[in-house]
Order: structure tokens, then C-alpha cells, then sequence
């Protein structure tokens, strides 16, 4: 264990991270923070919810000059949920010394955020489309930049992002140090990184797995007619205090929602095509226990940091393997622990096998929780609200009607019939949910089609002839392909 103190961190934020309750490093921060210092460019590799943001943000802070009212820190991050929470915590970590962080990002209006600028952030948190529009205004001033980070590196540094990020880090003086920082690293996306620093070291945390240890994975093999009956069986039976459902689609994330709420669930959904201000209000909802179940897109599978999430369902398994690393990653985060169901349809146990295989990790069968178990489920849930309110002895008041009912009737129906009206019965609503394709690990010669989203990690699954063929076609055809892939991930995340 590595105190802060070993760190050599300044006063000021050592106060700051007082504040914030952290006591000792986490292995990243012990390991990242000196080497940045130093002023290397790194590549920072940890598992989900091990402190990522705080092992770039200090060394940051640090290298800044908080009479300079110019922009001296830049981090570029995927999504706009992620850039707000990402400025909040460099906001913390900043703000004895006087260090001030603002999120940059599109859905939010171009006035206010220019008006906003002009006050001087030390360090701007953005995503990739809204600060080009910025730099191209001049609204955001590159020169004093001295520290880059990209956060979720791979996925900044994947199809859809990375030309918006190689025209970011141009316009970025090239003295600049620069921080990659990820969960996941597929070899592929660490040689593009590699590129665009400057001799960087790596940092990986050692692990045995890729997903963290603490979280539980299981999953349920179910036909895609079952999937929504047994995602409310299993609601109802485990009643998780908070919990997040990804699915595929956007159609499919409203589906669900609709459908849950239909049943009785406090649900919303999230996902790029509503509006930023439902965003917003659909997350803090949830972050506030107003919504116990947030069912999303994978808008919301990375860097998220919501305390207290017990539960993550893989409605529909992802793609790729570090997307599953990512979603699943929204619990167990600082060493508490969580549950990961993913569902599969039959034909997808053969993709089941290869996220087992790249994630280094193993899920285990469970049983479809039955309706007569999430009715019982239901059942305990009241009888444990009568166990508390026993457990709190002020029923005086209520000893002589409780007599007098004894006298008319056996304790046992007494009691069921408390029971029964304090269970909260699941209104039996039909949902129908639209289909999708199941996933599936296609042959060689199947891959690299137009809807393939051909990402690196899938290199694993070629035979060693077939590599090279799909690089050399790769590169032949490369204008198409990466333009339909472009343009297919530029609309999944038209809405940064
Ligand atoms: N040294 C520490 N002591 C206690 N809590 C910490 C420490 N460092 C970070 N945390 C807290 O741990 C949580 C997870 O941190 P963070 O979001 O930075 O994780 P991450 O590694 O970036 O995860 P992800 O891969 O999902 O983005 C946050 O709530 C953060 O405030
Ligand atoms: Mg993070």
C-alpha cells in the first residue's frame, strides 16, 4: 500500500484529497503519478473503478499554474456524461490550489459554453466533436497546453474518434506530455498510441483478469422471447438496490424502459438520440435513487462512476469483449462489490466463450429465476419491511386493534393478509420487445462485411493466413470499410 504522502504530492492537493476521503493510493496512482511528475507520457492501464481519474488528474493539477487564467490541461473523453463527471473530480482535486476544470461538449448551447470559457479554465474536459468546433473558433486556445490526456484511450483511439482526435493532438503543442488511460488496451489500439506519444511508458497494473474480481459474473441462457419476463422475474426475486440493463439498441433501451415501467419498476432509459437535458435528468434521477433501473446503451458502458450500482444486465451481450469489460465495470467499483447476469440466446454461447477468453474471466450458469420465485421474492421483500418495523418496537399504538383482528381470525391469515397488501405485486402487463440478430463468432471469410464492426480485438479470431489477407484488403479497401464503420460509429456517437 502507498500512502499519498510517498507521492511527493504538493500541500495543497493532499488537502484536497483529504477531503475526498482518499486515504491510501490505488496501485495505478502509485504507479502513474510519479512517472507523470517526471513528465513522461504514459499508457495507463487498470481495471474499472481502480481510480483512473484521479492517477491522470493529479499530475495534471500539479504542472499547473493557477495565476495563468489559460487553458494548461486537456482531457478529451468519449461521452458528455463522462466529461462532467471527469471535470467534477479534477474540480476536487484542484480546488485548494485553485485549480479550475470545465466540461466541453455538443448538445449544450455554443453561447454559454464560449461565455463560460472566457472565465479561464485551467483545464477543459471535453468530447472530441465540440472541442474541434472550439479550437476552430478560437474559442479555445491550444498553445499553453502542456498536459493531454485521452480518457478511455482504445475507444478515443477506435474508428469512430480517431481522426477527430489525430486534428485534436496537431493543433496541441508538441513539447506537450500526453496521458492514455483505459481499462482495456487491445494491442492493436496501444501501436496507434504508441504513435502519437513520445518514448511512453507503460503502466499495467497487473491482474489476473480483466474485469475486477469482486464483481460476480453469471449468465442465463434464454431464447430473445424470454429475455424480458425473466429480466423482471429476476429483478423482483434479487431486488437489487440499483441497477443498470444495457441493451443493444436504442429502439430497444425505450422498449424496456416502457415495458418496466409498465410492470411497476421505477425505470428510464438513456441513450445518444434523446436530449441532453433528459440525459441529465435521467442520470441524476437514477445517482439519486429516484429511478432504481437504468436501462441504457453503451452511452453509458464507460468511465460512468455511480456509487452504488449492485447490478449490471447485459440484456443483450455486447459485441466485444471490452465493451463487456466496460458495461459490467459500472459496479464493484473501489473495492465494493457487484453482480454482472448477462443474457444469451442459444446460438450466442459461442461468443459467450470468446469474452470468457479475452476477459481472462468466467461467468457462471444460473437458472432463470421463475415467476413463482419472483413472486416469492416479492413476498420477502414485504416481510423484511415487517421485520424492520417489528425490529423498531413502537407498535403500542396498534396492540388493541391487533387484538381484537386476533380474536376473529388465526395469526397466520393475519399476517398474509398484511403481507399481501404490502407486497408490491407485479402488474402482469404483456411487453414485446423487437427483435435483433443474435451475435455470433462468424467464420474467417464471413468477417470484414459492411455491418462487421471490425474492430481490432477481432484480429484474435482470424487464422494466422487470414490476418495478413485482411490487412492487405484492409488497407485496399480501407476507404469503404473504415468509411462505413466511420460513419456507423460517428452516428452512434453523433450525439457527443
Ligand atoms: N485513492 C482512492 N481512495 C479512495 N477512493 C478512490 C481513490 N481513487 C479513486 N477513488 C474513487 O474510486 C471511484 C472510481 O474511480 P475512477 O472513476 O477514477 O475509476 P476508473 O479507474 O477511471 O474507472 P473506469 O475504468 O470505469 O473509468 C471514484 O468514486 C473515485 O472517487
Ligand atoms: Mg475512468
Amino acid at each position: 500500500m502507498t500512502t499519498f504522502n510517498e507521492l511527493n504530492i504538493s500541500q495543497a492537493i493532499m488537502k484536497a484529497l483529504e477531503k475526498m476521503g482518499f486515504e491510501e493510493a490505488t496501485p495505478i496512482q502509485a504507479e502513474t503519478i510519479p512517472l507523470a511528475i517526471e513528465g513522461n507520457d504514459a499508457i495507463g492501464q487498470a481495471q474499472t473503478g481502480t481510480g483512473k481519474t484521479a492517477a491522470f488528474g493529479i499530475p495534471m493539477i500539479e504542472k499547473i499554474d493557477p495565476q495563468q487564467r489559460k487553458i494548461q490541461g486537456l482531457v478529451v473523453a468519449p461521452t458528455r456524461e463522462l466529461a462532467i463527471q471527469v471535470a467534477e473530480e479534477l474540480n476536487r482535486l484542484g480546488k485548494i490550489k485553485g485549480v479550475r476544470s470545465m466540461s466541453v461538449y455538443g448538445g449544450q448551447h455554443m453561447e454559454r459554453q464560449i461565455r463560460a470559457l472566457k472565465d479561464g479554465p485551467h483545464i477543459v474536459v471535453a468530447t472530441p466533436g465540440r472541442l474541434l468546433d472550439h479550437m476552430r473558433r478560437k474559442t479555445i486556445r491550444t498553445e499553453n497546453i502542456q498536459t493531454a490526456v485521452l480518457d478511455e484511450a482504445d475507444e478515443m483511439l477506435n474508428m469512430g474518434f480517431i481522426e477527430d482526435i489525430r486534428d485534436i493532438l496537431k493543433n496541441i503543442p508538441e513539447e506537450r506530455q500526453t496521458l492514455l488511460f483505459s481499462a482495456t488496451m487491445p494491442k492493436e489500439i496501444r501501436d496507434i498510441a504508441t504513435n502519437l506519444m513520445k518514448n511512453p511508458k507503460e503502466i499495467k497494473v497487473k491482474a489476473k483478469e480483466m474485469t475486477v474480481e469482486n464483481i460476480d459474473q453469471y449468465f442465463i441462457e434464454i431464447p430473445e422471447k424470454q429475455k424480458f419476463d425473466t429480466l423482471t422475474n429476476h429483478l423482483d426475486f434479487y431486488a437489487p438496490k440499483l441497477a443498470i440493463v444495457f441493451s443493444r439498441t436504442k429502439k430497444r433501451v425505450d422498449e424496456i424502459t416502457d415495458g418496466l415501467q409498465a410492470r411497476g419498476f421505477r425505470a428510464e432509459g438513456i441513450h445518444g438520440d434523446l436530449t441532453q437535458g433528459k440525459r441529465m435528468s435521467v442520470l441524476n434521477k437514477f445517482k439519486n435513487n429516484r429511478v432504481d433501473v437504468l436501462v441504457a446503451t453503451d452511452v453509458a458502458a464507460r468511465g460512468l462512476d455511480i456509487s452504488g450500482v449492485t447490478h449490471v444486465y447485459n440484456f443483450d451481450i455486447p459485441q466485444d469483449p471490452e465493451s463487456y469489460v466496460h458495461r459490467i465495470g459500472r459496479t464493484g467499483r473501489a473495492g465494493r462489490t457487484g453482480e454482472a447476469i448477462s443474457f444469451i440466446t442459444p446460438r450466442e454461447v459461442a461468443h459467450l466463450n470468446v469474452i470468457e477468453k479475452v476477459t481472462k474471466s468466467k461467468m457462471k450458469r444460473m437458472a432463470p429465476p421463475t415467476y413463482q420465485e419472483a413472486r416469492r421474492g416479492q413476498q420477502q421483500a414485504a416481510a423484511d419491511k415487517l421485520r424492520k418495523k417489528i425490529s423498531q418496537q413502537d407498535l403500542q399504538d396498534y396492540q388493541e386493534t391487533a387484538s381484537e383482528l386476533l380474536q376473529d381470525y388465526d395469526s397466520m391469515t393475519v399476517v398474509a393478509a398484511a403481507l399481501k397488501m404490502m407486497t408490491k405485486e407485479r402488474r402482469n402487463a404483456p411487453v414485446k420487445i423487437s427483435s435483433v440478430q443474435p451475435i455470433s463468432v462468424k467464420k474467417p471469410q464471413q468477417r470484414g462485411g459492411k455491418n462487421n464492426k471490425g474492430g481490432p480485438q477481432n484480429k484474435k479470431f482470424y487464422g494466422k493466413r487470414d490476418q495478413g489477407r485482411r490487412k492487405q484488403g484492409g488497407r485496399k479497401q480501407g476507404g469503404r470499410n473504415r468509411k462505413g464503420n466511420y460513419q456507423k460509429h460517428r452516428n452512434r456517437h453523433s450525439n457527443n
